[in-house]
C-alpha cells in the first residue's frame, strides 16, 4: 500500500489521481489531501478518502473548512504548509499537480525528505530546474514525471541508455489556435482560448496551450528531467494528441509513445513505477477508426513563446526563472480582461529583453527573480493595456 500526498487534489490532475486511486483501494491511500480554496470539494474528498491530513492554502477557506469538517485528519492552513504536510512521515509518494510556481517549495522539501516524487507541476523545473535536480541527484531521487509528454519520453527510455538519445521530439497538439494567423488572433475572447481541442485540463495549463507557451515551458522541462540539450529538444504538432513525445537515438530508431489522450495513464504510472497496471475504463484505441497520424511544423512567428522559451533556456541562471513569472503574470492579466491575447507574447517578450540574467546558487536567488519578474511584469502589463 502506498501513501499518496495529492498537493492539488481538487485540480484537474488531483481528481483524476483520486480517480486513479479509487480504481486501486489495494494499492493506494490518499494520506494528504491540500488544496487552495475549494472547501466544498475538499470536504467531499476528505469523506470519501479518510487521509490523515488536509491542507488548505487560502486562510479564510481554512477557517470555513474546519467549521464544517468533523473528521478525524490533521488539517493544516495557510502559507507553507504544503511543504509541512508533504515531507509527513506517513507519506511515501508526493503527487505535485498544484499550479504554477506554488510547487517549487513543497517538490523541494519533500525530495530532501526522501519521498517519491510524481510532478506534474512544470512551472517548479521551470523557475527552479537547477536547485530541484541538483537535490534530486543528492537524495537518489528519480522524479517520475506526471506530463503527459515527459511520461511519454520517461518510457520511451526505459531500458535504453540516455547518452544515446540523438534527438527529444516533444508533441503539441497546437492548441486551439492551431492554424491561426496574428489578424485572426488579434480580439480572440476568453471562453475561444479556453477550447482545448483534446484535453481537459485546469485553466492556467488550457491558456498555456492556446499560447503555446505551454510548449515553451515544457521544452524547459525536458531539458532539467532528461539532461538533454536545448538544440536536442524539438517540438510538432500532433493535432490529435495520440503521440505523446518520441525519442530519436544515435542510430535513427525513433521509440513513440502513444495512446488515447487520457491523464490517467501517466498519473498511474507514476505511481506504479517501474509495474504498468490496468487502467480501467480507460478507452483503447480503436485502429479501425483511425486512418492517419497527423505531424505538422508549429509556427514560430505566430506563436513567439516556442522562441522565447528556448532563447530563455539557453540564457540559463535565472531567466527561465523570469520566463516563467512573466508568463504567469501575463496569463492573469488576460483573464482580468486587463490585456490582449497576442499581449501575453508582448509581455513575455519585453520582461526578458530588458532582464539581465544572473546565476541561480540558492532557492533565495529563485525568490527573488521570480518577485523581480513579476514587478517587471506589472509594469509591462501596465504598458500593453487594452
Ligand atoms: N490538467 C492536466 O491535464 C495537466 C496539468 N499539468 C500541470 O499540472 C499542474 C496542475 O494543473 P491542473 O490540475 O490542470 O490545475 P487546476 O487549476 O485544475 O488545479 C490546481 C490545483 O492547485 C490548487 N491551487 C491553486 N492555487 C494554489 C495555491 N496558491 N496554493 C496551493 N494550491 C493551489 C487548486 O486548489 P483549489 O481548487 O482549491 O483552488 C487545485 O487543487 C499545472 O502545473 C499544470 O501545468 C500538466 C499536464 C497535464
Ligand atoms: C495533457 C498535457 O500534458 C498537456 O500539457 C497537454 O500537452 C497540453 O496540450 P498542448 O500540446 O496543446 O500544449
Ligand atoms: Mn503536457
Amino acid at each position: 500500500m502506498k501513501e499518496i500526498a495529492i498537493l492539488g487534489s481538487t485540480g484537474s490532475i488531483g481528481t483524476q489521481a483520486l480517480e486513479v486511486i479509487r480504481l486501486h483501494p489495494d494499492l493506494f491511500h490518499a494520506q494528504v489531501l491540500a488544496a487552495h480554496g475549494n472547501v466544498e470539494l475538499l470536504l467531499k474528498q476528505a469523506h470519501e478518502f479518510n487521509p490523515s491530513a488536509i491542507v488548505i492554502t487560502d486562510k479564510d477557506a481554512g477557517e470555513k473548512f474546519k467549521s464544517s469538517y468533523n473528521g478525524s485528519a490533521e488539517v493544516y492552513i495557510g502559507d507553507g504548509t504544503l511543504e509541512k504536510a508533504a515531507v509527513r512521515d506517513d507519506v511515501d509518494i508526493v503527487l505535485v499537480s498544484v499550479v504554477g510556481i506554488n510547487g517549487l517549495l513543497p517538490t523541494l522539501e519533500a525530495i530532501r525528505a526522501g519521498k517519491e516524487i510524481a510532478l506534474a507541476n512544470k512551472e517548479t523545473l521551470v523557475a527552479g530546474g537547477a536547485l530541484v535536480i541538483e537535490e534530486a541527484k543528492k537524495h537518489h531521487t528519480l522524479i517520475r514525471p506526471v506530463d503527459s509528454e515527459h511520461s511519454a519520453i520517461f518510457q520511451c527510455l526505459l531500458g535504453q541508455d540516455i547518452k544515446k538519445i540523438h534527438k527529444l521530439i516533444l508533441t503539441s497538439s497546437g492548441g486551439p489556435f492551431l492554424g491561426k494567423t496574428r489578424e485572426d488572433l488579434e480580439n480572440v475572447s476568453l471562453s475561444d482560448a479556453l477550447k482545448h481541442p483534446t484535453w481537459h485540463m485546469g485553466q492556467k495549463v488550457t491558456l498555456d496551450s492556446a499560447t503555446m507557451f505551454n510548449k515553451g515551458l515544457e521544452v524547459i522541462e525536458a531539458h532539467w528531467l532528461f539532461g538533454v540539450d536545448y538544440d536536442d529538444i524539438d517540438v510538432v504538432i500532433q493535432p490529435q494528441s495520440i503521440i505523446h513525445s518520441m525519442v530519436e537515438y544515435i542510430d535513427g530508431s525513433i521509440i513513440a509513445q502513444m495512446g488515447n489522450p487520457d491523464m490517467r495513464l501517466p498519473i498511474q504510472f507514476a505511481f506504479t513505477y517501474p509495474k504498468r497496471m490496468e487502467t480501467p475504463s480507460h478507452e483503447f484505441m480503436d485502429w479501425k477508426k483511425l486512418s492517419a497520424i497527423k505531424i505538422l511544423q508549429p509556427d514560430y512567428k505566430v506563436f513567439r513563446s516556442l522562441k522565447l522559451a528556448y532563447q530563455a533556456g539557453k540564457a540559463g541562471g535565472d531567466m527561465t526563472t523570469v520566463f516563467n513569472a512573466a508568463n504567469e503574470e501575463a496569463i492573469k492579466a488576460f483573464i482580468r480582461s486587463e490585456i490582449k491575447f497576442l499581449s501575453i507574447f508582448d509581455v513575455v517578450e519585453e520582461v526578458l529583453d530588458n532582464w539581465d540574467v544572473h546565476d541561480i546558487h540558492s532557492i533565495e536567488d529563485v525568490i527573488s527573480a521570480d518577485k523581480n519578474a513579476r514587478i517587471a511584469s506589472a509594469s509591462a502589463i501596465q504598458r500593453f493595456k487594452c
